[in-house]
């Protein structure tokens, strides 16, 4: 034998009966099905009696349109005289519910017990319509044999008769009998109910007095899922659990099946098979008895409970003292709060505790009249309740066998910035449950399931600024490498921000890359740097990186707030890493507070893997003592390309057209550029500079900078014909223009220099850029980093892989 239970939705229509019927029909043992009323009936039924104690007339809409709900049903499924029977015996049991509720509405007095007596019309209606529906299936009334106290609401079961009453019922019976759900009786023969969701808790207390084969709960759901696939959508069916972690998980707002359903089935060791009653044919997830074996996830799911508050009781005189915890947690079971979960200072000077937000007002005033001595006398000095809270947690038997979860788990958490109020491990380590803001709950859980559940894959996302040559590169190599990254890196690469200089367009679930261009046109908002950074840091998305492709000289000002808000930054503008040193250092010292990344590997020698390098030679103890370097690609391809025949003004064109030079091309003539790279390199080296300490020796007069940029253009090539005359004299002498950077002895200085055959520099093609370092360590011979120092697309392959190091969090 088998007991089945459909649920709400499972029976919320006529097309929903006829699946349950077609379930149930296909079984080859004898059953008991046990079913909910139809989807939303309960809450209407109550909602009425309320209405009605309240004095208005809305209850009469609310039973008319049960009335009507069921009517529909009754008169899809039925025909002819066998309607009409259904129907009558439906409309007496719809005329005694509206007769109790007119009934509250005179009188004005809704009890408990009354709520108990209308509370599980439902069930009784719609199990009757099943029962008829379903041919030869016989109907029983589960509140006769499912006998409680009279604690009416969440009325609690005398298993010695009920089994014994469930027995005898169903001895030597063989076919299907439909029961309701939910609905119970005193001693008296008086309704009660056995709490909301209480029909899962009816088919268990049948299927463990049958002593059942398998109790199936048929659902909504495909079963329990790793999480609340409504916030992550990669959330999957978890294909089998123990009693242990489906109770944990329910508990903790997992909401496939009752809390207390377990139990039962649980003593009686019946698996329970929880299945999709819209999607019959899916795996669902089993329930059965299981030990930790070290070879399972050590994690099998995440819930969480919104809408909680944290209650902090906090005195000194607390500590040592016997019996507060006690005299606490009676106080709010007398006021039938339930504590949802307890974190205590080993101290003892304070205890944590959460509960509903609805009962968080009741609970502090339970307290205070129990500790009034104790506030009185400043024993106690503080309760403090805290609101729009959420509790997360994580569940497995696994973890017991796994050292490192908690480390793992919060070590994840912290570096995605969010912030645990409180935390609660139980000795059995099935769960780590910890409180967080309301504010933060998505990203945590989006956190947790990715490091637990989805660990092959890392999902990194990226916030772009920028999308002209280099983010517009940078945007063609991650479409083009997407795929592979996924398969053999496990690396998700997903695009939720995009913005240029006119529009701006955001979405947590991702832009896709084709096509981008036009989505942004037609969705993007008008472009704004601070409502840009505003909106990354509300959607406070996970694993976050801000990657900043402009020139702009304001973009930079957003990177504290971004880097304080756990967003890491990968950056080609240099403006940052070259502004005032404090400042630089300031947003150094916050990526390193918060444990994220704030990268600019492509401000030097764009692809060139440069900085990194530094890095690596300072890190591991050595010590810079000279820097020399070409360090402008735009320099060096006008100083390698001017000729007889290619006068000045035009090299700079072509720099600008081949995508050397910046936006703004006077940035580089004048030496700024280099002079910011500079900067960089130093600093990266551990020596403090500014921009005022570095000489610059310009090449073209400053008048040339000061106009607008057709003033420039048109006025450039005023200066050619003297160019060309120098750079005859230095072919002549078999030298060459090179535009150098050096540091030495806290001596900074950029300029143009003419440099002779055999020195390393001399042989620099193209826009190529060289480095050279004296070290403590490379001294006689100075290291050399040499190569392509420009272009968009060697710098979108750096900035590509600074955001891939993002990913190594
Ligand atoms: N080219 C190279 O070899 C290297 C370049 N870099 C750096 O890369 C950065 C980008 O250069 P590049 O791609 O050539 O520049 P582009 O001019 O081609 O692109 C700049 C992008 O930034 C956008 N933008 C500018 N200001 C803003 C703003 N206030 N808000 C939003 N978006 C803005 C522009 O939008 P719109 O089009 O609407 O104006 C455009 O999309 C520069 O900082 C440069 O120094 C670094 C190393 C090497
Ligand atoms: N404009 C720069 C580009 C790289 O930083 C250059 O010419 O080197």
């Amino acid at each position: 034998m088998k007991v089945l239970k459909f649920g709400g939705t499972s029976v919320g229509s006529a097309e929903n009966i006829r699946k349950v019927k077609q379930i149930v029909k296909s079984q080859p043992d004898d059953v008991v099905v046990v079913v909910s009323a139809l989807g939303g009936i309960t809450d209407k039924i109550l909602n009425a009696a309320k209405m009605a104690v309240l004095g208005t007339e809305y209850f009469n809409t609310e039973i008319t349109e049960i009335r009507t709900r069921h009517e529909v049903v009754v008169d899809d499924l039925f025909e002819g005289e066998q309607k009409l029977e259904v129907w009558e015996e439906v409309s007496l049991l719809l005329d005694e519910l509206a007769r109790i509720i007119r009934g509250v509405s005179m009188i004005g007095e809704l009890t408990p017990k009354t709520m108990d007596k209308i509370g599980g019309f439902g069930e009784r209606l719609s199990s009757y319509i099943i029962a008829q529906f379903i041919d030869h299936a016989k109907w029983i009334d589960a509140s006769q044999m499912i006998k409680t106290d009279s604690a009416f609401g969440r009325a609690l079961v005398d298993f010695k008769l009920t089994n014994q009453l469930i027995q005898d019922a169903f001895s030597g019976f063989s076919g299907i009998c439909v029961a309701p759900g939910f609905v119970s009786s005193n001693s008296a023969g008086e309704y009660t109910t056995l709490g909301r969701g209480g029909s899962d808790y009816t088919a268990s207390i049948f299927a463990a007095a049958l002593n059942v084969s398998v109790l199936e709960i048929w659902t909504d759901v495909d079963g329990f899922m790793t999480a609340d696939p409504r916030i992550i959508r990669k959330a999957y069916t978890i294909e089998s659990l123990s009693y242990s972690e489906a109770m944990e998980l329910s508990h903790f707002g997992a909401k496939v099946i009752y809390p207390p359903t377990i139990l039962p089935v649980y003593q009686k060791n019946i698996p329970v098979q929880i299945k999709n009653t819209l999607r019959p044919e899916g795996e669902g997830s089993l329930i059965r008895s299981s030990q930790p074996n070290g070879k399972d996830r050590p994690i099998k799911g995440i819930s969480s409970i919104s809408n909680i508050s944290l209650i902090t009781v906090q005195g000194l005189g607390m500590v040592g003292v016997t019996g507060i915890s006690m005299r606490l947690f009676g106080a709010l079971a007398r006021e039938n709060i339930n504590v949802i979960l307890i974190s205590q200072a080993s101290s003892e000077n304070s205890i944590s505790f959460a509960v509903d937000t609805l009962k968080a007002e009741t609970a502090e005033e339970a307290i205070r009249i129990e500790f009034d001595r104790e506030i009185t006398g400043q024993q106690i000095n503080k309760i403090e309740v805290e609101n729009e809270l959420s509790i997360v947690a994580i569940v497995g038997e696994n973890m017991k066998h796994t050292t490192g979860i908690a480390g793992k788990l919060f070590n994840t958490i912290g570096k995605n910035g969010i912030n645990i109020i409180a935390i609660a491990q139980g000795a059995s380590e099935l769960n780590i449950s910890w409180v967080v803001k309301d504010s933060d709950l998505r990203k945590t859980l989006n956190v947790v399931h990715e490091s637990f559940f989805l660990s092959e894959n890392v999902e990194v996302n990226i916030f772009l600024l920028g999308i002209g040559l280099v983010g517009g590169n940078l945007l063609k190599q991650i479409l083009q490498q997407q795929e592979k990254l996924l398969k053999e890196k496990h690396l998700k690469l997903k695009l939720v921000g995009v913005a240029n200089s006119k529009k701006m367009l955001l979405d947590r679930d991702g832009i896709a890359i084709e096509g981008f261009k036009e989505r942004l046109d037609a969705e993007g908002q008008a472009s704004d740097l601070k409502a840009y950074k505003e909106a990354v840091i509300r959607m406070n998305i996970f694993n976050s990186v801000f990657v900043d492709c402009t020139a702009s000289d304001y973009s930079s000002d957003l990177y504290a707030d971004l880097l304080n808000a756990n967003v890491s930054i990968v950056t080609a503008n240099k403006v940052a890493a070259s502004s005032d040193y404090e400042n630089y250092l300031k947003l150094k010292k916050i990526a390193k507070q918060k444990g994220i990344k704030f990268l600019f590997e492509t401000n030097v020698g764009a692809g060139l893997p440069i900085i990194n390098t530094l890095n690596d030679l300072v890190n591991a103890g050595d010590q810079i003592l000279k820097i020399e370097a070409v360090l402008s690609g735009t320099l060096n391809f006008i100083f390698n390309t001017i000729s007889a025949e290619v006068p000045m003004s035009q090299t700079i064109k072509m720099a600008k057209d081949e995508g050397y030079s910046e936006p703004d091309p006077r940035v580089d003539l004048s030496g700024i550029d280099v002079v910011r790279k500079l900067l960089i390199l130093v600093r990266e080296s551990g020596y403090k500079i500014d921009r005022e300490d570095v000489a610059i020796n310009k090449f073209i007069p400053d008048a040339f900078f000061d106009g607008s940029m057709e003033d420039f253009w048109s006025g450039i090539s005023g200066l050619d014909a003297d160019f060309e005359a120098r750079r005859k004299l230095l072919e002549a002498e078999n030298k060459c223009w090179r535009f150098v950077a050096k540091y030495e002895n806290g001596q900074a200085e950029v300029g143009l220099q003419e440099i002779e055959q055999g020195h390393p520099f001399f042989d620099l093609q193209g826009s190529n850029n060289l480095v050279m370092f004296t070290t403590e360590r490379y001294h006689e011979f100075p290291m050399i980093i040499k190569g392509y120092g420009a272009g968009a697309e060697v710098t979108a392959a750096g900035v590509f892989a600074d955001i891939i190091r993002v990913s190594n969090l």
